[in-house]
């Protein structure tokens, strides 16, 4: 067909597989990609975002705990002579807060393009090294700033046939901070809700579900829990370790949380329907859990700002699981747009809001920010399976 776009020759640059795994392939496919990134970055431009860049060196002492765990063990960690440690950029969204909160009027909108690194050991046919387009918003109107970009990647992405999901991290975190037990508790679960699992088990345990581990039980049983522990190899000194034991005693004095906040947190988790039915079952599990009810109200206030914005919020998905396992950042609005054909591809898009990053990186100045990212390279394998040619929405 003559005009018709070429298709993509399977290459070493492929979505999924973006990033070059044979390294004598030819990269047949990144003047596309490239292609595709400037011309959404231009999009996003368009819509009023300033176009910036940052260094693919970034200062990794600062910045990494910022992305928690996940990424964290995934970034590639190299040494500058001069600068200490460095990291090869795993996401956009920290240094463009950081170069915001130096400098930056608000309300302020940018975009970038450019390639992120990320090892892959958990999934090698993903790429380490893949390039993303987008959009950030600085801006103090938060149901507004997350309707315009959820709207915003609706209408970029409308050609490709991708199914937003949508989910909320500030309805979960206030269900935990509202849990009627101690500080310490309530903080271990606040750093465990990025690790699904790891939440069951402690909420399993303090609930009396499951049993204190075998372990830990003879532990705390011991009269003198050094007594017979052999030399001391480790980093921690004696007293750190006989701290750490009080804490685990104290809090084995706990009382049980109750099996109704077991079970409203249970009910919680796992809402998962179309928006304003999620709605409906949330404000059900407010009345007897009020801590979540002002963020609630905002989940509300947020979804008449999207069907304002035009996005049909009667078929839009709502899962409260949504978003646990991505950056520890997000602290509100979450969503990701994923290609139903391709169950082993990561989201296409995902994006959420990061008011508390602005705070710590702020020095002193906060402002309620929410952005997202494209991935073009994944857009380009769509682009050539429909025959698409490589204009941008819209
Ligand atoms: N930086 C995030 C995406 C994002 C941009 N803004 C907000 N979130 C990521 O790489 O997954």
């Amino acid at each position: 067909m003559e005009g018709a776009p070429q298709p993509v020759r399977d290459s070493a640059w492929r979505s999924g597989g973006e990033g070059a795994r044979d390294p004598g392939a030819v990269f047949v496919s990144l003047p596309l990609i490239r292609a595709k990134a400037e011309a959404l970055k231009a999009r996003f431009a368009a819509s009023g975002a300033a176009p910036v860049d940052c260094a693919v060196l970034q200062p990794a002492e600062i910045l990494l705990d910022l992305y928690g765990e996940d990424v964290r063990t995934r970034a590639f960690v190299t040494t500058d002579p001069v600068r200490g440690e460095v990291v090869l950029r795993p996401d956009f969204t920290v240094p463009v807060v950081q170069m915001h909160m130096a400098e930056g009027a608000e309300p302020a909108r940018y975009t970038y393009a450019g390639e992120v690194f990320r090892r892959q050991e958990a999934h090698p046919e993903r790429a380490s090294e893949y390039f993303q387009v987008g959009y950030e918003v600085f801006d103090r109107n938060g149901a507004a700033a997350d309707a315009e970009v959820f709207a915003l990647f609706a209408e970029v992405l409308e050609p490709y046939g991708l199914r937003p999901v949508t989910g909320d991290i500030g309805i979960l975190t206030a269900a935990v901070q509202g849990l009627d037990t101690s500080a310490a508790r309530r903080a271990a679960l606040m750093r465990h809700i990025w690790r699904p699992r790891r939440f069951r088990a402690l909420l399993d345990r303090y609930s009396g579900r499951a049993p204190m581990p075998a372990s830990r039980a003879a532990l705390l049983a011991a009269s003198d829990p050094m007594a017979g522990a052999g030399p001391m190899i480790g980093l921690r000194s004696e007293a750190e370790i006989r701290q750490r034991v009080e804490l685990l005693r104290l809090d084995a004095e706990e009382p049980t949380l109750s099996a109704e906040q077991v079970t409203l947190i249970d009910a919680l988790m796992r809402v998962s329907e179309a928006c304003p039915y999620a709605l409906e079952r949330m404000r059900d599990i407010a009345v007897d859990m009020p801590a979540i009810a002002p963020a609630v109200e905002a989940y509300d206030a947020r979804c008449e700002a999207l069907a304002a914005r035009g996005v049909d919020v009667a078929r839009l998905a709502f899962d409260a699981g949504y978003g646990r396992s991505s950056m520890e950042y997000y602290d509100g609005f979450v969503f990701g747009f994923i290609c139903p054909q391709r169950p082993d591809w990561p989201p296409v898009a995902t994006g959420g809001r990061y008011d508390a990053l602005t705070r710590q990186l702020g020095q002193g100045r906060e402002i309620p920010a929410v952005g997202a990212v494209i991935r073009p390279g994944l857009l380009v394998e769509l682009d050539a399976r429909d025959g698409r040619g490589p204009e941008v929405g819209a």
